[in-house]
């Protein structure tokens, strides 16, 4: 039993905690095998599609489908009238309101679902489509949320008539969803009107979406004979679209399965339920055969979810050397035709109150109002954290007004106002407690790695020579830190649907040594495969090689609350290595029985129990795991298995520091980014090379939202940015060279330290790049400029600055 092997030998081949081990999963990405839920193809299967509406508000005066029906290979045509006898034509949202599944009566935005062709193939579908006479009567519509509770604005939910009681409080306008309000009215109000210096500024971060490369899909499954309905679709939360299945259709829940199969990535836009989905199961419910539906691309930007549309008033107070003494804040926010925002129930707003950033300001005030608008609904997490990146955004351009306000550097200004490193845990004024963190390291390491001193003498010297007419090019330097808050949570304060957000793993040791671990959550790409074998390798002594992660399939897997505001490392990730601490538990008695001593007695060694002070007597996990099968102790179960159900005590706060330098053509407005450094501090790292490739996607999507990202209005209705012909999706060409960093603050509360990291990438992004174009003009009396910074946007700045060449 003598071992020559090295300890460093036995962890390398575990490849576990900080390992850059290559994804596990991108043997079959990478050569086309994965399996996709529009790869599913059934015996009978029939396609659905989705009649739209032209208008963004119109009465429906009839709708007559003969024509359609005629069509060969048309099976069906529903409607609301179809869906209405079985209560199906309005399905409950995340937020508590309710959305149509179909139009009834009215319609409230463009392209919204008016009926449902069901027929031989998507071709068939689509000519059916065509077919359908439907009769609207315009109305006027409202896309100003400005103008939503206005005495005369138009009435939008006629569903909702006489409610004064919506789910997050009182209504006081027929328009009107909420009225969320956090912190110290008083108190804020007082130190800004006591305050040497106040910045005041409305700052829109406009309406978006996710846009994945795969859109949203899903392929019903009605079993008569079995009363068993199955239900394959991209869905980041599978438990949690079971659970609401069953209570929407009354199938008892052991009668559904759920399966996500590999997801072409998710970023919030696949949290929601969708109507396509409730269609498509009442579909194969009434014709007993599979009916699939997938969105288009143009069908996937204009319904099936948006993001942000938060339009932010803010007040900052401050000394007259930069000690920032109170914050005041109003949203505006508009969710659309239906709140269907995707957030925890007791956060109509998300976690938006965390918009004091990383800065120790003694008091603040929030108020949210939400509204509705003849838009798509939705109002999902695209990258970021439950209005995160809209909180963070909001304070990072707040500080970057004060600073000019008070001719300060903005990163002196940011460094006198950080949370010390001796404050946490730290209670925030909106009542946060940030677990842990070390601003003033982060930032200074930032900092001297781009020689910011430098490039602020590099941009004066830029100025002078554009004053002078030697160049026409502007330089922008966009400093940005930011603090998210990720791992929902807690279940005494956040639940979906009344479904607390704990997660889970289970796993089973195989007698030769081998595992396979479940667990709640998805992966759409993030390689949970590869990292959440990296825990249990470094909690079990089992290679990750030889451990399988399966996620997806309700019939399998543990319940849990899916993936989505970079929860899974938190939540899923904690019991993950609890569940393996309980392996690890029972393989210690095992191993004292076999080894003939007490369990005090050994000690574990990477792989191994070792018995202390004889070094040469152990059992490794291998020898453990057969023995589990065949001589345990007396009394013992045999096996070796292990589940846990993991509720967090606290989020984690993950943070960073971004800095962005930009070179902006005053007569284009083209904008070049020169430079873009991203440190990220997410606590514990287990994959540093994964870590990167979030950052890189985090950081370009930040861009695409920063600098083009838009999904407008015209005022009839009309929804622009519904295709990729005019909405921003950047491809290699567009995208900088990333320089990524790090510092590792490890979560006090998390099993082995670890934080959230595929969010934050955008959540600092936009600002930095927001930051940097601001900055480019920051000389000439520019305060603030509202995103997109597309070139046509830039260039209307520098026109309006009076630098722009005619
Ligand atoms: N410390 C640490 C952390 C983390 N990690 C890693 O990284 C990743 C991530 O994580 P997280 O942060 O935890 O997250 P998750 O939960 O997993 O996921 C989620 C996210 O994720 C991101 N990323 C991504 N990627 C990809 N590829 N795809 C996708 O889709 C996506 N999405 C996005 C989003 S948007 Mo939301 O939904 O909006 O709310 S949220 C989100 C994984 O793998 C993990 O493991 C590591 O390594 N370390
Ligand atoms: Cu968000």
């Amino acid at each position: 039993m003598t071992e020559t092997e090295s300890r460093e030998a036995r962890t390398a081949k575990l490849e576990g905690l900080g390992t850059k081990r290559k994804r596990v999963e991108d043997a079959r990405f990478t050569q086309g095998k994965g399996n996709y839920v529009d790869d599913i193809r059934l015996p009978g299967m029939l396609f659905g599609d989705f009649v739209r509406s032209p208008y963004g508000h119109a009465r429906i005066k009839s709708i007559d489908a003969s024509a359609a029906l005629a069509l060969p290979g048309v099976k069906a045509v529903l409607t609301a009238a179809d869906l209405k006898p079985l209560k199906l034509h309005y399905m409950p949202t995340l937020a508590g309101d309710v959305q149509a599944v179909l139009a009834d009566e009215k319609v409230l935005f463009q392209n919204q679902e008016v009926a449902f062709v069901v027929a031989e193939d998507r071709y068939i579908a689509a000519d059916a489509v065509e077919l359908v006479e439907v009769e609207y009567e315009e109305l006027p519509a409202l896309v100003d949320p400005f103008k939503a509770m206005d005495a005369d604005a138009p009435v939008l939910r006629e569903d909702l008539a006489g409610k004064t009681e919506g789910a997050h409080g009182p209504r006081r306008h027929h328009n009107h969803i909420f009225t969320w309000e956090v912190g110290d009215a008083g108190g804020t109000q007082a130190a800004i009107d006591g305050a040497e210096v106040v910045a005041k500024e409305m700052i829109s971060y406009q309406r978006v979406h996710p846009c994945p490369l795969e859109t949203c899909g899903c392929v019903a499954s009605m079993d008569k004979v079995n009363e068993h309905l199955t239900l394959w679709g991209t869905f980041q939360a599978p438990h949690a679209v079971r659970t609401v299945a069953s209570l929407i259709t009354g199938i008892p829940e052991h009668k559904i399965r759920i399966v996500s199969p590999d997801i072409g990535g998710g970023f919030g836009n696949k949290v929601g339920v969708y109507p396509g989905y409730i269609c498509a199961a009442v579909a194969s419910i009434v014709l007993g055969v599979p009916v699939k539906w997938i969105e288009d691309r143009m069908e996937n930007l204009s319904t099936t979810a948006f993001a942000r549309d938060y339009h932010m008033t803010g007040e900052i107070a401050a000394t007259r050397d930069g000690r920032i003494t109170g914050l005041k804040c109003h949203v505006l926010a508009d969710h659309g035709a239906f709140d269907a925002c995707a957030d925890p129930t007791k956060f109509p707003a998300g976690f938006f109150n965390i918009c004091t950033g990383s800065y120790d300001i003694p008091v603040a005030h929030l108020v949210v109002d939400g509204v509705y608008t003849n838009k798509a609904p939705g109002g999902v997490a695209y990258r970021c954290s439950f209005r995160v990146t809209e909180a963070s955004y909001f304070i990072e351009r707040m500080v970057d007004v004060l600073a000019r306000k008070l001719e300060m550097d903005p990163a002196e200004l940011r460094r006198k106002n950080f949370i010390d490193k001796a404050q946490f845990p730290y209670t925030s004024a909106l009542g946060w407690e940030y677990d842990s963190g070390d601003y003033h390291t982060a930032f200074d390491k930032a900092l001297a790695a781009v020689d910011y001193q430098g490039l602020r003498a590099e941009q004066a010297a830029n100025r002078q020579a554009f004053a002078r007419g030697d160049t026409r090019s502007l330089m922008g330097i966009g400093v940005a830190f930011f603090t998210e808050i990720v791992g929902a949570g807690p279940v005494k304060n956040c639940d979906i649907l009344g479904l607390g957000m704990f997660d889970s793993c289970e796993i089973r040791i195989h007698p030769t040594g081998s595992a396979i671990a479940r667990l709640g959550t998805i992966s759409q790409g993030q390689g949970h495969a590869t990292t959440f074998a990296q825990i249990l390798a470094s909690e079990i002594g089992i290679p990750a090689s030889q451990i399988t992660v399966e996620e997806g399939d309700t019939d399998t897997a543990p319940y849990g609350l899916g993936t989505y505001g970079s929860r899974s490392t938190p939540v899923a990730g904690a019991a993950t290595a609890m569940a393996g601490r309980k392996i690890r538990a029972k393989a210690q008695m095992i191993a004292a029985w076999l080894l003939e001593v007490h369990e005090g007695d050994l000690e574990w060694d990477v792989d191994r129990f070792v018995v202390k002070g004889a070094p040469e007597r152990f059992k490794t996990m291998a020898e453990l795991a057969f023995a589990a099968y065949n001589n345990v102790p007396p009394g013992m179960e045999p096996g070796l298995e292990a589940v846990s159900y993991y509720d967090p005590p606290n989020m984690t706060y993950p943070f960073g520091a971004y800095i962005c330098v930009v070179d902006v053509d005053a007569d284009t407005g083209v904008t070049q980014v020169r430079r873009f450094y991203a440190l990220d501090d997410c606590g514990t790292r287990i994959n540093p090379m994964i870590i990167e490739g979030q950052v890189h996607g985090g950081l370009t999507e930040a861009l695409a939202i920063a600098m083009g990202q838009e999904i407008s209005y015209d005022e009839l209705g009309n929804v622009h940015g519904a295709s990729l012909m005019d909405f921003f999706l950047p491809t290699a060409v567009e995208t900088p060279a990333w320089e990524t960093d790090f510092t590792e603050t490890p979560s006090p509360h998390h099993p082995i330290g670890a934080k959230g990291v595929g969010e934050s990438p955008n959540v600092g992004g936009v600002s930095a790049f927001s930051n940097a174009v601001n900055d480019a003009f920051a000389h000439l009396g520019l305060t603030h400029t509202q995103m997109p910074h597309d070139h046509w946007r830039v260039w209307k700045t520098a026109e309006r600055l009076g630098v722009a060449e005619a």
